[in-house]
C-alpha cells in the first residue's frame, strides 16, 4: 500500500475543503455526519455532477453553516488512499471573509476557533501537518493513507515562498539566521516561541490611504501605533490596514506574515517603506523579522536590511517616534 504511485493514481471521488480565516480565527466545524462524523474540520464535502471544486467549497459551506464565503482561494490538494480501497481527492480552499453568520445545521455545528488554537486532536491525523503550512502561505500537496481514522502513511509536498527571497539575499552577500517555530500570529504568541535575544523583534503594518497609497510600517514590537499619529507623520491623511487581498497582491504574504522583507515582491514600488528610525541606531546589529511566513524568525544585520531595501529600489521613510 505504501508503494502507491500517487502520479497515476485516480480518486473514486472529488471533494472540497474551505477554511474562512479572519480576525486572527478560522470557521471549523464540529462534523455531525458523513465521512469523519464526530470530528473537526472545515466545512466542505464531495463534488456534485458539473461542479468545480471552488463551487463545491462554497456550496458546501453554505449548507453545512449558512455563511457565503468570499475571496476565495485555492490553496493546495490532499488525496486520501483508504485501505478498503475508497480513494478520495480533496482540494483544500482559504476565504478571507463570510457574508452572514454561522448557524448550528443537521450537518454542522459551526465553530470560530482561535489560530493558535486548532483542536488537531480532534480532527483527522493528516490537518496538523499541513494546515499550520497552509496559514503560514505555503501551498502544499499531501498525500496520505488510511485504515478507517488511523493515518498509515503520508508524504508532503510544499513550496517555500521565502527561497526567492533567501536566494536575493544571498546574492547580495547578506548572511542571516533563520530559526523555526509553530506560526505566530500576534507579537505576545511570537514571545512565546522565541530563541533569538540579540536584538529587537519587529511588528509590521500593511496600511493605506483612501486614497489607495500604501505604506509598510516596520516598528519596534513594543511601539504602541496611534493610526491618527502615524497618518501625521508620514503625511497620509488617514489611515486604515489594507485587507488580505491587497496584502497578497501588493506584497505577496499572508496576514500574521508581514514583514520588512516582503518589500522585496513590490517589483511595481507602489508602496513606501517607512522604518522605526530606533531600530537602526548605534547599538543595534541585528533585527528580527519573519522571512515570509510566520512560521520562522529570520535575523538580519540592521545595517544588511537598509542596503535589502535598497536593493529592491525602494528608499525608506526612517520615522522617528521618539520626538
Ligand atoms: C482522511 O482524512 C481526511 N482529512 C481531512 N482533513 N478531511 C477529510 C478526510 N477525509 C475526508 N475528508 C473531508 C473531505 C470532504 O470535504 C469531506 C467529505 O465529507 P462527506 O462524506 O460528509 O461529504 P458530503 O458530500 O458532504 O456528504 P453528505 O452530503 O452525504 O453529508 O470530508
Amino acid at each position: 500500500m505504501s508503494e502507491i504511485d500517487w502520479a497515476s493514481w485516480t480518486p473514486t471521488e472529488v471533494s472540497a475543503l474551505l477554511f474562512v480565516v479572519r480576525g486572527g480565527q478560522v470557521l471549523l466545524i464540529r462534523k455531525k455526519r458523513g465521512l469523519g462524523a464526530g470530528k473537526i474540520n472545515a466545512p466542505g464535502g464531495r463534488l456534485e455532477p458539473g461542479e468545480t471544486p471552488a463551487d463545491a467549497a462554497v456550496r458546501e459551506t453554505r449548507e453545512e453553516v449558512g455563511v457565503v464565503p468570499s475571496a476565495v482561494r485555492e490553496r493546495g490538494e490532499l488525496r486520501f488512499q483508504f485501505t478498503d480501497g475508497y480513494k478520495l481527492q480533496c482540494f483544500v480552499f482559504s476565504a478571507d471573509d463570510c457574508e452572514g453568520e454561522p448557524v448550528e445545521t443537521d450537518e454542522a455545528l459551526p465553530i470560530w476557533t482561535r489560530l493558535n488554537a486548532i483542536p488537531y486532536d480532534e480532527m483527522w491525523a493528516d490537518d496538523r501537518e499541513w494546515l499550520p503550512l497552509m496559514l503560514s502561505g505555503r501551498r502544499f500537496f499531501a498525500c496520505s493513507i488510511f485504515d478507517g481514522e488511523r493515518m498509515v502513511d503520508l508524504s508532503l509536498d510544499v513550496q517555500d515562498p521565502a527561497e526567492p527571497l533567501f536566494e536575493h539575499l544571498r546574492a547580495l552577500g547578506i548572511a542571516t539566521e533563520t530559526v523555526s517555530h509553530p506560526p505566530v500570529f500576534t507579537v505576545d504568541e511570537a514571545k512565546q516561541h522565541r530563541a533569538q535575544h540579540d536584538g529587537p523583534h519587529v511588528k509590521n503594518l500593511f496600511l493605506r490611504n483612501k486614497k489607495g497609497a500604501m505604506w509598510l510600517v516596520t516598528v519596534h514590537e513594543d511601539r504602541p501605533i496611534d493610526l491618527r499619529d502615524l497618518g501625521k507623520r508620514l503625511g497620509a491623511g488617514n489611515l486604515s490596514f489594507g485587507s488580505p487581498e491587497r496584502l497578497r497582491t501588493y506584497l505577496g504574504v499572508e496576514p500574521g506574515s508581514v514583514t520588512p522583507l516582503a518589500i522585496l515582491n513590490d517589483r511595481d514600488r507602489v508602496v513606501t517603506m517607512a522604518l522605526d528610525a530606533s531600530l537602526f541606531r548605534d547599538g543595534v546589529s541585528n533585527i528580527h523579522c519573519h522571512p515570509l511566513t510566520n512560521d520562522r524568525t529570520t535575523s538580519i544585520g540592521s545595517a544588511d536590511l537598509l542596503r535589502f531595501v535598497a536593493s529592491t529600489g525602494h528608499d525608506p521613510v526612517l520615522v522617528d517616534f521618539d520626538v
